[in-house]
């Protein structure tokens, strides 16, 4: 199997193809950059990473799969079984705040096309797109290559992840007893599903307090960790994670655990009464994709969350 990371070079597309490389030592990770000199020094340092864990003395890993750079061509994705697009153009130093993501929105939505337009020289894969602003740059990837909607996952665990240890600090719990699957749109229009909350297994029902209080720290952190590291910097750990266990997902066929599914930013075709546009939802994921997009009986402050997410997606210009 082999994942292609479109924009590997890059903070995030490098740490999600260290992730994934020193996690599944078999699988084959490419770095796609136009910076390929960039590309090709990552590639040549996590396959040192890669080598060095599975030596006899530390791992017992065998078959080893290829770390290697290609260049941002259909010749570079000819292979691929995934592809992640991480491409973006430079971080402007007005997104370093809340609502930046959209800063990139004008240059990333031309950057989407052309992205597409390399894609749609081969079959069609699963895509699994990062990009900021990530639902409208996914719905612009999907529509251009005119492929199934069902071959694309936006990616917005990160805020799952988030929301999960915001409410272990709430209510002084383990995070990972928590499970709050997150949707609607990666930025302000955020949509916890609080009524899906259960901590160790147990239902559980937050006051309206703690649920702003979930909702603003999701808004703020991301920013707060920018401004912590410096503005040139992303989120890289939180969404190298993420995107791993997206690509695994996706790889294995589902999740390891499908009675806990998880959001991901997909096409819509009436789903929640949402048409023509991206926001994450839950979804079951599969080898090809999105097997299905799961549709939850919400109560009306959630439905009404992930309709105005929708709405605010939609009223970009095309
Ligand atoms: N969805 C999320 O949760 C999430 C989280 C973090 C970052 N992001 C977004 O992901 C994007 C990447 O972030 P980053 O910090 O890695 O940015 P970065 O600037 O470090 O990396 C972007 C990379 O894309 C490459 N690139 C540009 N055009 C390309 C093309 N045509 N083909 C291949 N590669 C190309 C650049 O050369 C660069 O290496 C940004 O838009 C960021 O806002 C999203
Ligand atoms: O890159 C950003 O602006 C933030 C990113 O989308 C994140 O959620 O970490």
């Amino acid at each position: 199997m082999e994942v292609a990371f479109i924009g590997g070079a890059g903070t995030v597309g490098a740490t999600a193809a260290y992730t994934l490389a020193v996690e599944r030592p078999s699988v084959d990770v490419t770095l796609v950059d136009v910076e390929e000199d960039a590309a090709e020094g990552h590639g040549i340092g996590i396959r040192h990473a890669r080598t060095l864990g599975s030596l006899p003395q530390f791992g017992d890993a065998n078959d080893l799969g290829s770390v290697s750079a290609k260049p941002s061509s259909a010749a570079g994705l000819a292979t691929a079984d995934v592809a992640v697009v991480t491409a973006s153009v430079p971080r402007p130093g007005s997104s370093a705040k809340r609502g930046g993501r959209l800063e990139f929105l004008d240059r990333n939505l031309e950057l989407a096309e052309s992205i597409a337009g390399t894609l749609r020289e081969r079959e069609p894969l699963p895509v699994i797109v990062v990009s900021n602003p990530m639902d409208r740059i996914t719905q612009r990837i999907w529509r251009e290559t005119g492929w199934d909607r069902d071959r694309f996952l936006g990616y917005s665990l990160s805020e799952t992840g988030r929301t999960a240890d915001r409410i272990a600090s709430i209510r002084d719990v383990p995070a990972e007893d928590v499970y709050c699957p997150v949707g609607g749109e990666h930025g302000e229009n955020v949509v916890p599903f609080f009524s899906r909350l259960t901590v160790d297994g147990e239902p559980t029902t937050l006051t309206e307090a703690e649920k702003r209080d979930v909702r603003d720290y999701v808004r703020d952190v991301p920013y707060d960790v920018i401004e912590l590291r410096g503005a040139e910097e992303t989120s890289r750990w939180v969404t190298g994670q993420g995107v791993v266990r997206l690509v695994c997902a996706v790889l294995d066929d589902g999740l390891d655990d499908p009675d806990h599914p998880i959001a991901a930013s997909v096409p819509l075709d009436g789903e929640y009464g949402i048409e023509d546009a991206c926001v994450s939802v839950p979804v079951e994921v599969g080898r090809t994709g999105v097997r299905r997009v799961i549709e939850w009986d919400l109560p009306e402050e959630e439905l009404e969350g992930l309709r105005a997410a929708a709405e605010s997606v939609a009223a970009d210009p095309e």
